[in-house]
């Protein structure tokens, strides 16, 4: 049966050196949580920690509510699977995932029995008589996963499990772990630098970000509700543009837009995620008020990024043909420029817009810009 996890306030250092910084989080039976953060972020020493391969310097790690402090690794009832396999190199595949078994003292045939049903649902039951030196890096990955699952863990910690696969290889492995969880439930913690990754594979990520949890939430707050900037950067958002908030509006160089109610009044960056946002195609945009130029263009293959470039300062703007007619487009060209933001002075903002296909567009041609309504976001400068 899959258990619950909880880290309390765990911090941790190496040598003087703090790494972890009062880290909690919570993964419910048979949840699965990403810990997303960059290189050295401390991802992997959480997992040492919760794995009891380390202890932290301060705070608790909890299985089902009781503590796990004083439990050693091998009590844990967790497995551990890392990017690189660590397969037993002088035991064919079937002998590696019966390993757990065979130690803890189960008789040959009846562990390799067991381990049988492993191999199935990782798809490698026809390898199961094959030395590990003969597989690819997908086999012996499926292979590791195989083993892990064959000790029937009470939670299964996964480090950066498919870094060395290549990207077709990887989507399989997502199929895999989404099969996994539709047939097992086990409770999962995944490390990853890989917001895709991340997305696909947890119902909820931990962004990391020096030892810190900056935010711990489901796909859609954290590439939507970012708590700060840092978190928008790690999840992929292109877009902050530095203002102020007062009066439930940010106030930039693209005038005032109304954001989340919580948001408090002070200098603050307006996050809004370039896949909110629609390019008015020029012909429709006609002369739209916060005049827009393109100022880069990158494909992505079938979608397009399009930086576009904004200038405040136009002291007679016209209104935006499309503005109320699209209900999916909110008003963002009805700029206060005039008001007394500051922000009216020949200031530049950009914005980059995802674009499905190619948009023919040209540098330095002037397009409008619309914003899916109550996407606009603001986070404290
Ligand atoms: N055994 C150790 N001794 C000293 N410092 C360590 C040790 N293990 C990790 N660190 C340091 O702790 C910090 C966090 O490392 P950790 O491996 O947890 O990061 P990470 O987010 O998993 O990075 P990566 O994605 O590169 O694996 C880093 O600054 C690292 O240098």
């Amino acid at each position: 049966m899959s258990s619950g996890l909880e880290l309390r306030s765990v911090s941790h250092s190496f040598g003087g050196t703090d790494v972890l910084h009062d880290v909690s989080l919570t993964v419910p039976p048979s949840g699965c949580v990403a810990l997303l953060g960059a290189s050295g972020s401390g991802k992997s020493t959480v997992l040492r920690i919760i794995a009891g391969l380390d202890r932290p310097s301060a705070g608790q790690v909890l299985v089902d509510g009781d503590d796990m402090g004083a439990v050693h690794v091998e009590q844990r009832g967790m497995a551990l699977v890392f990017q690189n396999a660590l397969l037993f190199p002088h035991l064919n595949v079937i002998d590696n995932v019966a390993f757990p078994a065979r130690m803890a003292g189960q008789r040959r045939a009846e562990a390799r029995r067991h381990a049988m049903e492993y191999l199935e649902l990782v798809q490698l039951a026809d390898y199961a008589h094959r030395p590990v030196g003969k597989l690819s890096g997908g086999q012996e990955q499926r292979v590791a996963l195989a083993r892990a699952l064959a000790r029937n863990p009470r939670i299964l910690l996964l480090d950066e499990p498919f870094a060395s696969l290549d990207v077709q290889l990887r989507e399989d492995m997502y199929d895999l772990i989404q099969n996994i969880r539709a047939q097992l439930a086990p409770t999962i913690v995944v490390v990853t630098h890989d917001r895709q990754e991340a997305s696909i594979l947890a119902d909820s990520i931990a962004v990391l970000d020096e030892g810190r949890i900056l935010q711990h939430g489901t796909v859609h707050q954290l590439h939507y509700e970012p708590a700060t900037q840092m978190v928008n950067r790690l999840l992929g958002g292109l877009n902050a543009v530095p203002g102020h908030v007062s009066g439930g509006k940010h106030h930039s160089v693209l005038g005032q837009l109304p954001v989340q109610d919580t948001a408090t009044d002070g200098p603050a960056f307006l996050i809004v995620r370039q896949e909110a946002l629609r390019l008015i195609p020029p012909r429709e945009a006609g002369s739209p008020t916060l005049k827009g130029s393109v100022s880069g263009i990158t494909s992505l293959g079938a979608r397009t990024l399009v930086r576009v470039s904004f200038t405040s300062g136009d002291p007679n703007p016209e209104p935006n043909p499309l503005a109320g007619k699209d209900p999916r487009v909110a008003d963002l060209s009805s700029p206060d420029l005039s008001g007394p933001d500051g922000y009216g002075n020949g200031l530049t903002a950009t914005l980059t817009v995802d674009v499905a296909g190619n948009p023919h567009l040209l540098l330095g041609q002037v397009v409008g810009v619309g914003l899916q309504e109550g996407r606009a976001w603001a986070v404290q400068a």
